[in-house]
């Protein structure tokens, strides 16, 4: 999904404070001296996380996806709410605001860091991860709170309850939400890495997980149709985004070699991997490390139907960077354009279609703090 603009607006928001000291709110209007991308928010909605006493508890704000996984991340949200109030409640104040649609979670997000939140935590699967991602920045720069004090930051937090839940898979985490709650519960921190898309218009588009470009990204465009399938979804997409793929030779330019562009001919793939998984488990980007302060780049070239076949168990276990035509290095920024300038190969990130070349992606070092 493409938020082209996060100024737009959203339907009404549902926010629900569970905790000590939060009401429940509808928001309607913005402060005056906030950008005006959240017209259907106000700091009403989070005024409780700036108005708790001075040793005061953790304003957790989980952000929901009722829809996610078909549905099933809005039941099991249910069914886990009193089991999370009971293991946090003590010591945090807890927030709740269900997604009313494609893009919310980014508004949510930064109101509540502007509010002073301790945490955000996205409860679904990586393309609600990735808005809540989004949501840390605004204009190029990072969402600053109105803040109690200076030194007061963010975190951000995950539940995985989505489809594929990739990003969970670099950090060994489980689809289990009690183990989630055991990690927001200890809320050890740790600085990891954003990757950040530019494109033609001004606006950047930032990413946690994988950024992948052509076959990949068309198959994921197509999987997003038929989540209704589970994971089942990424085989359907790549069968249909297989039919008439053509491999495209495209031009690379790396930060290593700053001014110099490289032709990649007959690309059948192009992934930049903050994080190691893609397609619902397969481990496209081995080597990389969200805390590295790089991303790895790896490239499939002239790749046919039958290679998938051949290579798909290397592709889903990681061991596919010593087979014929796939490369890997470690970048810090890359620059892809498509020589035939026909247009139409596909980006994505985070399993999100972001449009289509040429685009410029680079690493933010230590970029978030997350709790881990
Ligand atoms: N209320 C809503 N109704 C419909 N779609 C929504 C709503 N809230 C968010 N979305 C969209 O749902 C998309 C998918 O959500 P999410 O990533 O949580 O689940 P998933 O696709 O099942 O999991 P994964 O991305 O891990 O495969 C998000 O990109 C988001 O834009």
């Amino acid at each position: 999904m493409v938020c082209h603009s996060f100024q737009s607006s959203y339907h009404q928001n549902q926010i629900v404070a569970l905790g000590r000291g939060m009401a429940m709110a509808k928001p309607s209007l913005v402060r005056s001296e906030l950008p005006p991308m959240a017209p259907n928010l106000s700091p009403e909605s989070f005024k409780g996380l700036s108005s708790s006493p001075p040793s005061r508890q953790r304003d957790l704000v989980f952000v929901v996806n009722p829809r996610g996984a078909n549905g099933r991340t809005g039941k099991e949200w249910k069914q886990l709410l009193p089991y999370l109030r009971s293991r946090l409640d003590k010591e945090c104040n807890i927030c709740e605001s269900l997604t009313s649609g494609p893009c919310h979670a980014i508004d949510i997000t930064r109101e509540a860091i502007r509010e002073g939140a301790d945490a955000v935590i996205a409860v679904g699967g990586d393309g609600t991860l990735h808005e809540v991602v989004n949501g840390f920045f605004w204009a190029g720069k990072p969402v600053a709170s109105h803040a109690i004090e200076p030194t007061h930051s963010t975190a951000l937090g995950l539940i995985p309850l989505g489809t594929g839940s990739d990003f969970a898979r670099t950090f060994g985490w489980k689809n289990d939400p009690h183990e989630a709650i055991e990690r927001i519960s200890r809320g050890v921190r740790s600085r990891i890495d954003v990757g950040v898309i530019s494109g033609e218009s001004e606006e950047q588009h930032y990413f946690i997980n994988v950024a992948d470009i052509h076959l990949s990204a068309k198959a994921g465009f197509y999987a997003s149709r038929y989540k209704r399938f589970g994971n089942l979804c990424y085989v359907i997409g790549a069968l249909q985004a297989f039919m008439g793929h053509h491999n495209q030779d495209l031009r690379i330019k790396v930060s290593v070699n700053e001014g110099d562009w490289e032709k990649c001919p007959q690309v059948t793939a192009l992934c930049i991997g903050n994080a190691k998984y893609f397609g619902g488990g397969m481990k496209i980007t081995p080597n990389a490390e969200p805390r590295s302060g790089n991303l790895e780049l790896v490239i499939l070239q002239n790749f046919k139907w039958y290679d998938f076949i051949l290579k798909l168990h290397k592709l889903y276990n990681g061991t596919h960077l010593s087979v014929k035509n796939v490369s890997s290095r470690s970048v810090l920024s890359i620059e892809v354009e498509d020589i035939s300038g026909k247009g139409g190969v596909f980006i994505q990130s985070d399993g999100e279609h972001l449009g289509f070349l040429p685009r410029k992606i680079s690493v933010l070092p230590a970029a978030i703090e997350m709790i881990c």
